[in-house]
Parts: structure tokens; sequence; C-alpha cells
């Protein structure tokens, strides 16, 4: 299994974002984007996941139990600034929707939703409109969606933020269980996320640099 960015360059109006990234990431590799607010992490995250379209360069994904015309997008889960639930449904329809929704990659498997809700330190509160829980709560809630349908690839974007110290360890050891299975991390974080292995790119942003540099 392998994700391969070549070369991306990304470009969010009239503005260049960034150039020349890339990198490959294997079974088991992490990959952590540290940078300066507006430096392009959230940028590189949605052009990685398909969300947006390269100015230059491609992503590919490469795995033995996968199609070769497969798109890198589909072997990812996304996990943005926003947590991609209604908050009229409650927890347990959210979670049974995405699971429907997405069904899983060739494989694996994904936790049943109760299992999930549990797997984040929240089985007792299925039951309650999404709405109504806390930020923090939310947060997890969104995690677990990644848990009900299997992908080797996760990408998350600040996935920490409005987390207690006790979430924040929940995650990590998720994100570990997630990469001692032989998945993929790609996360764009300000706080570290404990992950010995990980490698880091550092980005550097471009806002204010001619164009003709590129
Ligand atoms: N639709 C858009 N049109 C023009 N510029 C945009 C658009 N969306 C984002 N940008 C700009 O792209 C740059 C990179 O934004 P991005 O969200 O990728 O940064 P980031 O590193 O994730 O920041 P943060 O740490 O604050 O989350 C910023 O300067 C932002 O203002």
């Amino acid at each position: 299994m392998r994700l391969e960015a070549e070369n991306l360059s990304a470009r969010r109006g009239e503005d260049l974002i960034f150039r020349n990234v890339s990198f490959v990431l294997q079974a088991g590799e992490s990959l952590v984007l540290t940078g300066r607010n507006g430096s392009g992490k959230s940028t590189l995250l949605r052009v990685v996941a398909g969300l947006l379209r390269p100015e230059v360069g491609r992503v590919r994904w490469h795995s033995a139990k996968s199609d070769s015309g497969m798109r890198p997008a589909e072997a990812c889960h996304y996990l943005g600034h926003r947590n991609a639930m209604k908050a009229e449904l409650t927890v347990s329809e959210n979670l049974s929707f995405w699971k429907r929704f997405l069904g899983d990659l060739h494989g694996g498997h994904g936790l049943t939703v109760g299992e999930a809700a549990e797997a984040v330190g929240l089985g007792d509160i299925t039951h309650l409109p999404f709405g109504y829980l806390s930020a923090g709560q939310q947060r997890r809630m969104a995690f677990a969606k990644l848990l009900v349908a299997y992908r080797p690839v996760w990408i998350l974007d600040e996935p920490t933020a409005a987390l207690d110290v006790n979430a924040e360890s929940v995650f990590t050891s998720l994100i570990k269980q997630h990469l001692t299975g032989g998945g993929i991390l790609l996360a764009a974080t300000h706080q570290p996320l404990g992950l010995a292995n990980a490698k880091e790119l550092r980005m550097q942003g471009f806002a204010g640099v001619a164009e003709d540099v590129w």
C-alpha cells in the first residue's frame, strides 16, 4: 500500500498557496503537516482527499487489494474542521448513515455504530441528537465516523481541536491502532499528536510571494 504525492502545487482563488510538495507514505506511516495559520495545510489535505484540484502534480494510490483505476480519494477518510453530522439526527442515526453510505473498502471492516461510539468513550449517548452534544463530544463522534467504515488512509485536519486531555489520548491511541494495522495517516495539527515515528512536513506558505517564483 502506498500513497504518493508528486510535485503538488495549489492555488486558492488568485493566490498561490504552495508548490513542489512531494511525499510517499507506505502502510503504517504517518505525515504531520505543521506551519503557521494560512500556510496551506488544509489546502494540501483537501488536494490529497480529492476535494480540490492541484494546479500541478498528482496524487497516486497503489494497493494490491484495490482496482488499478481506483481514485486515491476512495482510499481516504477525510475529517475536516467541520464534523459532517446532522444536528437534528441522533448520534446513532448519523453514524449509521455514514456506515451505509461509505461502506468498507476491500481489505478491512468497520466497527458497528455501538462499538465505534464506545471506542471514543461515548457509548451511552448515541440516542441524543448530535446537536445536543458539547463541542468536544461532537468531535469525538466525528472521529467515530472513521471507525464505522474501513479506509486505509486517514486525512485529519486539526483532529484534536476542542478536545480535553483524555480525548486527545483516546484519539492518539486510535490513530496508533490504525497505523499498527497497516493504515496511513496524513494530519494537520498545531498540537503534537504523540506519534513517535511521524514524519513532519513544515508548510511555508506563499502569501505575498510573486508568481514569477513559480
Ligand atoms: N477560496 C479561497 N480563495 C482564496 N484564498 C483562499 C481560499 N481558501 C483559502 N484561501 C487562502 O489559502 C491560504 C491557505 O489556507 P489553509 O486553510 O490551507 O491554511 P492552513 O495552513 O490550514 O491554516 P490554519 O492553520 O489557520 O488552519 C490562506 O491564506 C487562505 O486565506
